[in-house]
């Protein structure tokens, strides 16, 4: 049995206006993130774990941001994509942990739909998915609401 671990960190400026995509759901709010993609920080970050934890690069080396076929794409058909290619070397998703960093609007209400959704992307168990938030107290680009960041950690395994 192989067991492996994998983590991701990523980045989107919000800007007024646009659609907030966060965990493969639309979150109400007066701002949304900016990116070539649907900007999905969690899912970029448990995309850029996975791939991590398989060591096959990242996120940006398989759906680079200057390929107009992922101009505005769905991040959750890339977090099939990853998982796909995790599949294909043998491995399966034991959890994953994450964090995102956000000022506002509160993420708590919204877990419980993320969770469904990416379980049912990517193929395992709610349960599975760990998915918390916290704010930076005011501090720094994500307190002065120019940004939201994310953290997720991961665990694959392969030959149980
Ligand atoms: N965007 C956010 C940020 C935080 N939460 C929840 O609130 C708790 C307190 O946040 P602090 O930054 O003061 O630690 C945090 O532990 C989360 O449960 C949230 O839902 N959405
Ligand atoms: C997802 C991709 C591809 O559309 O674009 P972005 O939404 O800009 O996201 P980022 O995390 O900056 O980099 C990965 C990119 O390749």
């Amino acid at each position: 049995m192989k067991i492996r671990t994998g983590f991701g960190y990523d980045v989107h400026q919000l800007q007024p206006g646009l659609p907030f995509w966060l965990g493969g759901i639309e979150v109400p709010h007066t701002h949304g993130a900016l990116g070539h993609s649907d900007a999905d920080v969690l899912i970029h970050v448990i995309c850029d774990a996975l791939l991590g934890a398989a060591n096959l690069r990242d996120i940006g080396f398989h759906f680079p941001d200057t390929d107009p076929q992922y101009k505005g794409i769905d991040s959750k058909k890339l977090l099939s994509g990853v998982m796909r290619l995790l599949r294909e070397r043998g491995y399966e998703v034991s959890n994953i942990d994450s964090t995102i960093c956000l000022e506002r609007p509160k993420v708590n209400p919204h877990i419980p739909e993320m969770q469904r959704v990416l379980a049912a992307v990517m193929g395992i168990a709610e349960e599975d998915i760990s998915i918390k938030a916290t704010t930076t107290e005011k501090l720094g680009f994500v307190g002065r609401q120019e940004g939201v960041a994310a953290y997720a950690s991961v665990l694959i395994q392969k030959g149980l």
